[in-house]
């Protein structure tokens, strides 16, 4: 590929003297704007002023005067090949690394070695198939009836919600809670049915109370709606409460008479009122909201309650919650009274439900329950009852096939590219996939590089342009939603949607809902917000591109595959160096020491992913990634409002980078990091010192206040957007920056404006 006029990183030799900048390859947009810059001529479709005054602040800026030679890329070498730096020579220079053509900021060179070259890479597929552990248990020995259900409600799961069997943990945790009062704790792997597993019971007790339960005769049912408030389920976001609600309301399908309701903020709080008023015998709630109800709202009346479910314990605990826990804990002890309803026991069971045991789930579990008993998917499963520390305390689903590929900081993006155009290259082999990144900012940039228009994609006329605009938005009101150019292919288009905890609530339902009901192939490209519990369904492949901020973040990022016996495979990005240590870290998810985990090589991706032959192009795949690189490079640097995406993704990709938890960190070193190379992933040709965010996150309270703390923390009266101190941190101040940055990131990541917590 010819570069065009945007040289900036490529320019030819100081000792020669062009007269004219010459202007080859590209769109003849491309061509046209660099020649009209060239000409210190105002693009015809800037706006007046802005556009223009924009570009002249921007770094990223392309200035070639006509007289002067555009400023020499610094290289390895002091020799000038015939082909300059084209992006032939640059790929060719990859292919013979021992020859003069190393440009310092190809992709192909002077990438470092991955540290451990003794694992050998597999081909996807090699992983061992291993029984799945959290799949219904279809011996015909564990039915739902046989467990102690109605015939009501086990006739209702298999002919109108087509379960047939229980899985390990709702075969433990059925037989439990029908026969005992005490406290539980609920573990098992993700995937498991753990929501089933606490709903099933407490919805048989309740319905048991009805006198009539049998009858179906409404008029006759001991229990009603205004009978009472009998169990509360609190789980940490809405999300989460509106799926548990969907399941209930499944189950009480089949009890008519017994009424649940949500109250998860995010609307008016006199509808919640006005619903709990109209009387509720089961209610799914967000801690902060039903504190609130609790302390402001006279109509709901907990005297009843029985049943209190924390699902998601050890994320309700990450985020703080303890406090509002205590106080709801207390006031539903202190306010409790004899039932006048014959059959509601006397003491309250409370039960805990996590995927992990962690310390901070210990110490809920101190906090609200009396002798609880353990319940485990197999009582007899020696490995959870010898755990030890907090790290063994969680296990992969066995059948979930996961593996990870060492990929240099300058190759991540193309290399996500090329895995996923590798993927989707044939119909039907993976229906729907996650992609998981560290932030925000960064799910926003990646969904426009992956959404807009791709090489050789011809020009479209004005009415052409605006159709497609047109069809897009009928696609996605919210612009959340668009077909994946990037990686479809004309057999398979793949749509990707993207999903953060800065979008609105509704656009974030909306968004989740299609994902979870499009039957075409689809992606979604997301933050941790959709890394808990959410159950969409038939995802067969995760993505972390970005490693998750902790271990325990990671398992439940893979457990949105492989969920119920199916299979799933996950694949992680490390990168050379210290992120090697991960593994050891991902081999511990198994039983069996990990031999369901394997290494991709990254070459092999970018080799299978950039070099199919696909039409008349005969480029090698080098070529084909370099080409597709500076393509984005250039469409990034052309365009001010995605050239600032990208630099925020890249800042805030930085500043959660020093998030993760201590425990981990030693494996994420900030001090690590290359960020010339990690920019290039970005799309971005600056240096890092000159890459700065001008302005804040539009709309975001907590974000402006994030920046004031941080800066007011620190000490640090320069503006946000100022230097580079203010965004990335300093060599000497890592552990410090990291320390306050967690923190922040954690407000910000995990708290109300990425879980919109009530
Ligand atoms: N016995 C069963 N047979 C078949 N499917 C089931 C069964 N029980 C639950 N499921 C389905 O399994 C899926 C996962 O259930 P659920 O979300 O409760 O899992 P989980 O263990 O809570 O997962 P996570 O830890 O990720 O939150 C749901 O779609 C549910 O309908």
């Amino acid at each position: 590929m010819a570069d065009d006029g945007m040289l900036l990183n490529f320019a030819i030799g100081d000792n020669v003297i062009k007269p004219e900048a010459k202007f080859k390859g590209g769109t003849w947009r491309d061509r046209l704007t660099a020649k009209k810059r060239s000409q210190h001529r105002p693009r015809d479709d800037a706006p007046d002023g802005a556009a223009r005054n924009a570009a002249s602040k921007n770094p990223n800026h392309i200035q070639i005067p006509a007289s002067r030679p555009a400023k020499r890329q610094k290289t390895t070498t002091s020799s000038e090949g015939p082909h300059g730096g084209d992006a032939h020579t640059r790929s060719r220079s990859a292919q013979q690394p021992q020859q003069s053509q190393h440009f310092i900021s190809s992709l192909f060179t002077s990438n470092p070695e991955p540290r451990n070259t003794e694992e050998p890479p597999h081909t996807e597929g090699d992983a061992e198939d291993a029984k799945p552990t959290n799949a219904p248990l279809i011996d015909g020995l564990d039915t739902f009836t046989n467990l102690g259900l109605s015939p009501n409600l086990a006739a209702h799961l298999l002919t109108k919600l087509e379960l047939k069997a229980p899985t390990a943990i709702q075969k433990s945790s059925i037989t439990q809670l029908l026969q005992e009062e005490s406290d539980a704790f609920i573990q098992a792997e993700t995937g498991s049915g753990k929501t089933l597993a606490y709903l099933l019971p407490l919805v048989q007790r309740i319905m048991a109370l009805s006198k009539a339960t049998q009858g179906h005769d409404q008029d006759n049912q001991g229990v009603h709606r205004d009978s009472g408030l009998f169990a509360i389920v609190l789980a940490p976001t809405r999300e989460l409460c509106k799926q548990i609600s969907v399941v209930l309301e499944n189950l009480l399908r089949c009890a008519h008479w017994l009424v649940a309701g949500t109250v998860i903020g995010g609307e008016k709080k006199k509808s919640e009122k006005a619903r709990l008023r109209k009387g509720l015998n089961i209610l799914v709630a967000t801690p902060g909201r039903l504190a609130d109800h609790l302390d402001n709202t006279q109509v709901l009346d907990v005297s009843n309650v029985r049943w209190l479910v924390l699902d998601e314990g050890d994320r309700l605990m990450d985020l703080g919650f303890e406090e509002e826990l205590q106080g709801i804990v207390k006031k539903l002890d202190a306010r409790q009274r004899p039932s006048r309803i014959p059959g509601v026991p006397t003491r309250r069971t409370t039960i805990l439900c996590s995927a992990t045991l962690k310390m901070n789930v210990q110490r809920l579990g101190e906090i609200s329950l009396k002798d609880a008993i353990h319940i485990k998917a197999d009582p007899a499963d020696e490995d959870q009852t010898t755990m030890k520390t907090e790290e063994d305390a969680f296990r992969v689903p066995a059948q979930l096939k996961q593996s990870y590929a060492i990929v240099a900081a300058k190759l991540r993006l193309v290399s996500l590219t090329a895995y996923l155009k590798r993927t989707f290259i044939r119909k039907g082999s993976v229906m729907k996939a996650i992609v998981f990144m560290s932030c925000a900012d960064s799910v926003d940039f990646h969904f426009e590089v992956f959404t807009s228009k791709q090489r050789g994609e011809k020009e479209k006329d004005s009415d052409e342009e605006e159709e497609e605009k047109n069809e897009r938005e009928k696609l996605s009101p919210h612009g959340t939603i668009a077909p994946a150019k990037a990686f479809s292919n004309p057999s398979n288009p793949i749509t990707l949607h993207r999903l953060h905890g800065s979008l609105p609530q509704h656009v974030r339902t909306a968004t989740l809902n299609s994902f979870a009901r499009d039957s075409n192939a689809s992606v979604l490209i997301c933050t941790d917000v959709a890394a808990r519990g959410l159950d969409l369904p038939n995802v067969d492949l995760v993505i972390e591109y970005d490693p998750a901020f902790s271990s325990d973040d990671h398992l439940h990022r893979i457990g949105r595959t492989a969920r119920v016996g199916r299979d799933g495979r996950a694949l992680i990005f490390l990168q050379p160096g210290c992120e090697e240590g991960y593994v050891d870290i991902l081999k511990r998810g198994y039983r069996d020491g990990g031999k369901a985990l394997t290494r991709t090589d990254a070459t092999e991706i970018l080799k299978r992913g950039f070099g199919s032959k696909i039409g008349t192009d005969s480029k090698n795949w080098e070529e084909k990634t370099t080409d597709w690189q500076m393509d984005v490079e250039r469409w990034t640097l052309d365009n001010p409002e995605y050239l600032e995406m990208a630099r925020r993704a890249f800042q805030s990709h930085i500043r959660a980078y020093a998030t993760h938890v201590a425990a981990e960190r030693s494996m994420f070193n900030i001090k690590e990091l290359h960020l010339g190379h990690l920019a290039k992933s970005f799309a971005l040709r600056d240096r890092p010192g000159k890459i700065n965010v001008p302005g804040l996150r539009p709309g975001q309270e907590d974000t402006k206040k994030d920046f004031k703390a941080e800066r007011k923390g620190a000490g640090n009266k320069r503006k946000a957007g100022g230097a580079q101190g203010d965004v990335i941190p300093s060599a000497t101040n890592t552990d410090d920056a990291a320390r306050k940055m967690r923190a922040k990131m954690k407000e910000h990541m995990s708290g109300a404006s990425e879980f919109n917590l009530a």
